[in-house]
Parts: structure tokens; sequence; C-alpha cells
């Protein structure tokens, strides 16, 4: 390996011991900007000049405190930041520095602009995200989205590979299945939180994978874990399945739950955002109780600045900074419980000097954690802390245990840690607490950096390697792929202290170990076994260095890129999802539309005609009542006397009761005419009622089906009216219808002697005087005395023989004449028009309940397909706003994927052999 991080142990490239760093006065040169980039041999490289110009230029980073002005953010990082004595020592030390330093700078500088672009890239990305989310938040008050659901379980095989599990989807709403055809569906599916499965394809294996999902806290099935990751819904009810729960839910509460569900992720991508953009790195060393964790930071720091000892001591959380970041000051922040530490802000800790450290950590009542500011000692290629290149915080934490598993575990989610490095004894290897810690950090970080402390007490070295490996192979399979950089076997007690810079706590700087290390004395081979401890730490601090400074990418962009990718991906299935159904959602109804635009035309059109057909049927069936009754009633009293009606005439001693037989028959026959018409009108109507009713089966469908009429209920009253209404008194003259009698006579010739007598004497008598002329002639011709014999019984002869015929003439006069007394008394009271009038009446008013039914029901016909259409209109508007909306959702989702893909955070330009590589 190479070791380009370790020109010097302790002091700078050229010579200076670290206390002149401190004390020298500023260069004039590092007063403004630090010319970090002006360093080597003195002759500037106008390469590394340009490349400075562009950090410069570059959004990238300024120093990482707010307000500081030391830190101030006007330092390019990659320049020497802070502390302006140490700055000028800085600029000197790489003024004065070797053409590998020119070279490794430059390098670090490419490094840099390169990590810049990705950062700003995936910023970019975050930004565009929120936005899309936020979009998506808004669409989803107006057009509810629907949420993907799953088959039933056991229609799915768990080893199904993703890309072909988006066949299994099924939407809560129902939707047609070849709309898929609309857009590319998502081209691989990711798992949940931010574990980067872009960098797993290698190491993750299948048992992990499966181990991983089913210890993760989920509620819902792998199945739907698999296809949606961040947006998926976490529903628990009793046995009910998610996917059925989801069914069950309303369109409604679906779209509420996506709307928690959004918030939370533009929570999310708002501290991704915070955190790519924060220039710091923190790295957490955390382990079980007593690993050797406060011996491994204080190994990093070359400075005995944390409490070791034998029992349990830190219980808070000890966050180590470079002294640059207080002003150069070294001492310790003490932070208050419940209190937001702001390092301007006096009242939310306490100060202590550094030595004070010890009785601080063991006090967790008063405090959670504490702010250690501490001077590094090593130059910038060899610290940590002190890199050049970017602020780096130790957080040594409390030991791992029941109490304090949960809040380290938290604290290790948290989107600030960029690095976990746990600490673990090579002789207790992972206990229970270690193995749940690790499960739960490696959902949030990819990697995990492995510190197997206390090496120097295993004898059986290599068994010892092999144990701890297997199981790092089964916490963090990524971790066992890249064991070689990732899991050391070290010592941290026998990393010599280098001289502690004035003021600080007791350093040291013997160069020993104050704990297993032993002394090597002038033994050869423990100095040689000393010098492999410390060779081995080196090893495990440049891998460290490397992982966070190099591939701090991986650590800190790549949680941001992969939560990117699976909420870019959540976002394409639904938007996929939505746009399917918005699509088959317009499609059903724009196929409504087409059924109901032409009814409601017709049910307009309908309504206006069927007005006036229903009017003409009524006015019709109405007129031709009134006429029928009118002209059948007056032909029925017209001919009332006709004929004797069937009535037998009893001889004219019973003349007066013939008459009032023949009268009550009269209106008999009458009355039988009137029923006649009402029979008639009901028939009409029956015929009226069933028109207006096919009308409206016609064109309201079934409801008209029920309309019952029942025509035996018409004309019920008025039974025999007439019969009691009329008195018709019967005269002696009724019996003697002289114009029937004169017609006959006329008609019928040579009637018999009797009959011209009748007539000659009921002609004449009634005539006037002229008969006596006639008598005078027939005088004349008979002789007077022959006349005068014959004048009586032939007198007497006809008055019998006229009052025979006349008699006899009873059954044929009277009928006319109680006819005409009946007409010219049904004429006096209207009875023909009355009754016409009557009738058609009743048949008006009844035809008008089913016509007036048909209108009422004709418009409301009307007036509900209007409502449909308005309302399937509206609908259609939507889909059509919401297919568009997420149809560009799907385009802008996928864009913004292959973006966020091309952030390829392994082409590290260092990885193509620049001065920082390690071969
Ligand atoms: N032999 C040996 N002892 C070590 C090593 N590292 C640490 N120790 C000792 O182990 C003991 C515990 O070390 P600490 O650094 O206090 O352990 P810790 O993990 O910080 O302890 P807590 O924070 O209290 O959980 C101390 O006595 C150290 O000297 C090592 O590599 N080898």
């Amino acid at each position: 390996m190479s070791q380009q991080y370790y020109t010097a142990k302790g002091k700078s490239p050229n010579g200076r011991n670290d206390e002149d760093r401190t004390t020298s006065p500023p260069s004039p040169s590092t007063s403004g900007r630090p010319a970090y980039m002006t360093v080597g041999s003195g002759s500037t490289s106008q390469h590394a000049t340009r490349l400075q110009s562009l950090i410069d230029s570059d959004s990238g980073y300024g120093g990482s405190i707010a307000g500081d002005d030391v830190g101030s953010s006007k330092y390019p990082l990659g320049s020497p930041r802070t502390d302006p004595s140490l700055a000028r020592d800085m600029s000197m030390h790489r003024q004065t520095g070797s053409p590998e330093t020119d070279q490794r700078n430059q390098a670090a500088a490419v490094s840099q602009l390169w990590y810049n672009q990705q950062r700003v890239s995936l910023g970019r990305s975050i930004t565009k995200v929120i936005e899309l989310l936020e979009g998506l938040q808004e669409t989803n008050t107006t057009w509810p989205a629907h949420y993907p659901a799953l088959h039933r379980p056991g229609a799915f095989s768990p080893d199904r590979p993703s890309s072909s599990s988006r066949h299994g989807l099924q939407h809560v709403s129902s939707m047609s299945s070849d709309m898929s055809s609309l857009h590319d569906g998502p081209k691989s599916l990711r798992r949940s939180m931010t574990s980067s499965d872009d960098y797993g394809s290698a190491e993750s294996s299948k048992d992990a994978e499966n181990k991983a999902s089913a210890d993760a806290p989920r509620l819902i099935t792998p199945q739907i874990a698999q296809e949606f990751s961040i947006l998926k819904l976490d529903l628990k009810l009793g046995s009910l399945h998610q996917a059925e729960l989801v069914h069950s839910l309303e369109k409604g509460s679906v779209a509420a739950l996506l709307d928690g569900k959004i918030n939370t992720s533009i929570k999310h991508l708002l501290s991704l955002r915070e955190r790519i953009d924060d220039t710091a790195s923190k790295v957490l060393i955390t382990g079980d109780l007593n690993a050797g964790k406060s011996t491994f930071c204080n190994a990093l720091l070359r400075r005995k600045v944390l409490p070791e000892d034998q029992q349990p001591c830190t219980s808070i959380f000890c966050e180590v900074l470079d002294a640059r970041e207080n002003a150069g000051i070294e001492e310790v922040h003490a932070v208050h419980r419940n209190a937001i530490y702001s390092r301007h802000d006096e009242s939310t800790y306490d100060v202590f000097p550094l030595k004070d450290l010890e009785q601080i950590v063991i006090d967790n009542y008063t405090y959670m954690q504490c702010k250690v500011y501490v001077k590094d000692v090593r130059t910038i290629d060899e610290s940590l802390l002190n890199n050049g290149v970017v602020d780096i915080a130790l957080i040594d934490a409390p030991g791992l245990n029941s109490d304090t598993t949960k809040t380290t575990a938290i604290f290790a989610r948290q989107e600030e840690i960029d690095v976990v490095v746990f600490v673990v004894s090579a002789a207790n290897h992972f206990t229970q607490s270690a193995k749940e810690f690790i499960w739960a950090a490696a959902a949030e970080k990819a990697y995990i950096f492995m510190v197997v402390n206390g090496y120097d007490m295993i004898r059986d070295k290599e068994r010892c390697q092999k144990m701890i490996l297997d199981q790092v192979y089964g916490l963090s399979p990524r971790t066992f792929k890249e064991s070689s950089e990732l899991v050391h076997f070290v010592s941290s007690n026998a990393i010599p202290a280098a001289p502690s810079p004035p003021g600080g706590p007791d350093g040291g700087g013997s160069g020993s170990s104050s704990g297993g290390g032993g002394d090597p004395g002038d033994d050869p081979k423990g100095k040689g076994k000393e010098k492999e401890k410390i060779e081995d730490f080196e090893r495990l601090e440049q891998s460290l260095r490397r992982f966070v400074l190099e591939k701090r990418a991986r650590s800190k962009l790549a949680p941001a890129k992969t939560y990117l990718l699976n909420i870019l991906n959540d976002l394409n299935i639904l938007a996929s999802v939505n746009a399917e159904v918005a699509q088959s959602e317009f499609d059903r109804v724009s196929r409504d539309l087409e059924v109901i635009e032409p009814q409601l035309e017709a049910s307009t059109k309908a309504k206006a005609e069927i007005g006036d057909e229903i009017d003409q049927t009524i006015e019709d069936t109405c007129k031709e009542i009134y006429d029928y009754t009118r002209n059948t009633l007056n032909n029925a009293i017209t001919h009332a006397g006709d004929s004797n009606l069937g009535v037998p005439y009893p001889g004219f001693l019973s003349a007066f009761q013939y008459a009032e037989d023949l009268k009550e028959a009269m209106l008999f026959e009458i009355s039988s005419s009137v029923t006649a018409c009402e029979e008639h009108a009901r028939t009409q109507t029956v015929n009226g009622v069933n028109a207006i009713k096919q009308l409206g089966i016609l064109h309201l469908g079934n409801e008209y089906e029920d309309l019952n009429f029942r025509s035996d209920v018409m004309f019920r009253r008025r039974r025999d009216l007439l019969a009691k209404q009329f008195e018709i008194p019967v005269e002696l003259m009724d019996f003697v219808d002289w114009s029937t009698l004169m017609q006959r006579q006329e008609k019928v010739a040579g009637t018999g002697m009797a009959l011209t007598v009748a007539t000659a004497v009921g002609g004449r008598l009634i005539g006037g005087m002229g008969w006596m002329d006639h008598a005078l002639n027939a005088a004349k011709i008979v002789g007077n005395d022959n006349l005068r014999k014959l004048i009586i019984p032939g007198l007497v002869l006809a008055a019998v023989s006229a009052a025979a015929y006349v008699l006899r003439q009873i059954p044929q006069s009277l009928p006319h004449r109680l006819s005409e007394k009946l007409s010219a008394q049904l004429a006096a009271i209207d009875y023909v028009h009355s009754n016409s009038t009557r009738i058609s009446a009743s048949v008006r008013k009844v035809l008008k309940f089913p016509a007036d039914n048909l209108r009422v029901g004709l418009t409301r016909s009307v007036e509900q397909l209007g409502t449909r259409r308005d309302e399937t209109l509206k609908v259609r508007g939507e889909s059509e706003v919401a297919l568009k909306y997420f149809g560009n959702l799907v385009r802008n989702t996928a864009h913004q994927r292959s973006l966020v893909d091309e952030v390829d955070l392994e082409a590290h330009p260092q990885a193509h052999g620049g001065a920082l590589s390690v071969a």
C-alpha cells in the first residue's frame, strides 16, 4: 500500500514541529485565502491553479461552521481553514512540499471538483423530486391518487425477479389491462430505505437480503416492499393483508395516507439535501462496552483525549472536533440535556478544560453529549480531523447495552451520520446487542467500518480472523465483500501518542501504550511486534481516511442517491398506475358520454314533442268522445218515438198506462244510449291511457310498466238520473198524432169509406166551414130526402169509424207525441250537450293523470340525464388533467431517474490512478 499519507509522523514535512505551527505568525500569503493549490516546489503548477479557480468558482464547499470567521465559507474546501496560525503553517507545509505532494494536492482538487459535481447533481435532483412530490400532493387533493395493490400473497414467489413482478400489479380501482403500453414500466425495483442497492449488486447475497427484509420492521409483505419502498403504506389491521386493507379503504383515505407519506418523504429529502450540503462528515464510533472505543479514538488522534478505563466509563456521546472550529481553543462543551447545541449560545452548554473530560463522560444525568475541541497534532496528510479536505467529527458513543442500544441505533440512523465505525473486541466477538445494532445500521448505511480491537491479546489470530469475518458476512455482506478495506484487526492501545500541544491533557508523548501493548524494551522481537501493530493501525487509518475522504461520495452522497432512486421509482410506479387509471377512467366516461349525450338530446326533443303529442291525443280523444256522445244521444232522442220500444199496447182502456210505460222505455232507451256513450268513452280512454303508457315506456322505460288504470271506476255515479229527473204529463191529445195521421192517409190509398169519411169529416170539421159546400153538393147528388135519411147514420158511422181509427192509431201516435215532448224537455235542459261535456271532461281528467306523470317523468329524465352528463363531463375533464399530469410525471420521474443514475459515485477520479489512490 502506498504510504503517501504518512510522510511524517507528528511532524510537518518541512521538519517543523507542531508547536511551531501554532505560534508562528500568519504568513501574508495566507491572510486572505490560503493558497492550498499553490503548493509544491514553489513553482505553482498551472494545472493546479486552474483547478483551484475551478473549485473557487464551483458552488461547492465553504466552511461548515456558520458564522465562524475562521472557518468562513469563502475558503474553498481543500484549503486549510479556520485557525490562521494553523493555516499559515499548513500553507508553508504545502508550499515546501515535494512534487508528490503537489501531485497529491492536484488530485485532491480534482477529487473535490468531481465530488462537487456529483453533489450539485444530486442536490438539483432532490429539489426537482421535492417539486414533483409537491405537485403530486396538490393533484392528490383534487384527483385522489390510486394506490397500487398486489395480488394475494402466494401468487408471488419471493425469489421472483423484481422487474417481472410489475405484472403482478393490480390497482385499487378497476382499469384496463392494456394500458401498460402507455408507458415504459420501471426498469428495476428497489428495496426500501436508503440502503444502497446500487452498490450491492456484487456483494448482496440472497440470504442477507431475505434476512434484512425479515428483520426490518415492515408491516407489509415483502412483495409490496419490493415494488414500493418509500411510499408504501404501512397498514396493519388484525389479520387483514396489506393488499386487502388497501382495497378496503376508500379512495380518499388512501389518498390521505399517501399525502402523509409524501410529507415524510419531503422532510427526508430536505434533510438529505442539508446533509449533502453539509461539508462536514460525521464518524460515529460505537461498539460494545469496553471494546476500546475511546482508546481507538485516542489512537486516531495520537493523543490521550478521551478517558480510557478498564471499567465502562463513557456514558455520553463525545464529539471530537478540530479546535479550529472553536477559534483554535481546546476545551469541552458539555451540552445540557434537551438543549440544541449552538457554539455561539453558551446557555446550551458548559465549558470545561479537556482534563475534566473524565468527569464529564461518566455523568449522563446532567449531559447527554459533549463537544470536544482538540488541536490535531498530526499533519494534514496523516490526520483524519485535520485532513485539508473536509471537516470531520469523531463521535465516541457509549458502549452498547440494553439501555443505550436504542439511543445509539437511532443516532446511527440519523441522516447526519456518514460513517459508522464499529469497534468489536477481538476476544469477545459480536454480542447480541452488537448484532442488533449492526443490522439496524446496515439498513441505513451501505457499509460499516469494523475495527476488531485488542488483537494483541489473541493467540490464535488466524482463527480469530476467520471467526470474526464469518460473523461479519452474516451481519453485513457488503462490508464482508470489502473486508480487506473495511475490517481491521488492530491493537489500539499499542499506538504511541504524539507530544501533546501546550495546554492539552496528558498526552504522554512517551510513545508507549497505556494498555496491554507492553514495553518492547530492547527486545528486537518485541520491537518487531510493536512495529507490526503500528503498521496494522496505520493501514486501518489509511483505509478509514480513504473511506471517509475519498469515498465520502459513497458515505455521504450514496444515501441521497439511493433514496432518490427509490422515491423516483415509487413515483414512477404510482404515476404509471394513476396514468392507467386516468386513461381508463377517461375512456369509460367518454364511452358513457357517447351514450348519455344522444340520450339527453333525444329526451329533450321527446319532452317537447311528446308534450304536444299528448295534448293532441287528449284533445282528439275528448273531441271524438264529445261528438260521438252528442250524435248518439241526439240520434237516440230523435228516434225514441220511432217504435213502441217493445212495450205492448194493452188496448185503449189502458192507454194512459201504455203512455207511462212508453215514456219509461224511452227514458231507458236514452239512458242506455248515455251508458253506451260512456262505454265508448271508457274504451277510448283505455286506448288513450295505453297510448300514453306506450310513450312512457318508450321514453322512460320500465317505470311506466306499473301504471295501473281501472276503467270500471269511470262514470260510476249518475245511474237512473234521467228517469227520476223527468216528469212528462200525458194528455188526451197525446193519443192523437194528427200529423202522422194525415201522413198516413195520404200514403195509404183507398183505405175505405170510413177512413175517407173520417178524413173528410175530420178534415173538414177541423178545416173550417168549407165542408158545408161539400154537404150541399152531396145532397144535390143523392137528393134531399135520401140525404136526410142518410145523414144521421152516416154521421154516427163516421164518428165511430173515426174514433175506432184514432184508437187503433194510438200505438203509432203516442210514441211520437211522447218523443216530441221528451225531446223538447231534454232540449230545455241541454241534456245532450251536458252529457257530452260530462263524459268528455271525465275522459280528459282521466287522461290528464298519466299525461302529467309522463310530462313530469320526461322533465325529470331530462334533468337527470343533464346532471349525469355534467358529472361525466366533469370526471372526463378531471381524468384528462390527471392523465396529462401523470403522463408527465411518468416521463419526469424516468428522466430524473436517468439523471440520478448517471451520478456514478463509483467512478471516482482517484480510482484511475490519482495521487491519492492507494495501490
Ligand atoms: N490489550 C488491549 N487492551 C486494550 C486495547 N484497547 C483498549 N484496551 C483497554 O480496554 C479498556 C477499555 O478501553 P476503553 O477505550 O475505555 O473502552 P470503551 O469501549 O471506550 O469503554 P466504554 O466507553 O466505557 O464502553 C482500557 O483499559 C484499555 O486500555 C487493546 O487493543 N489491547
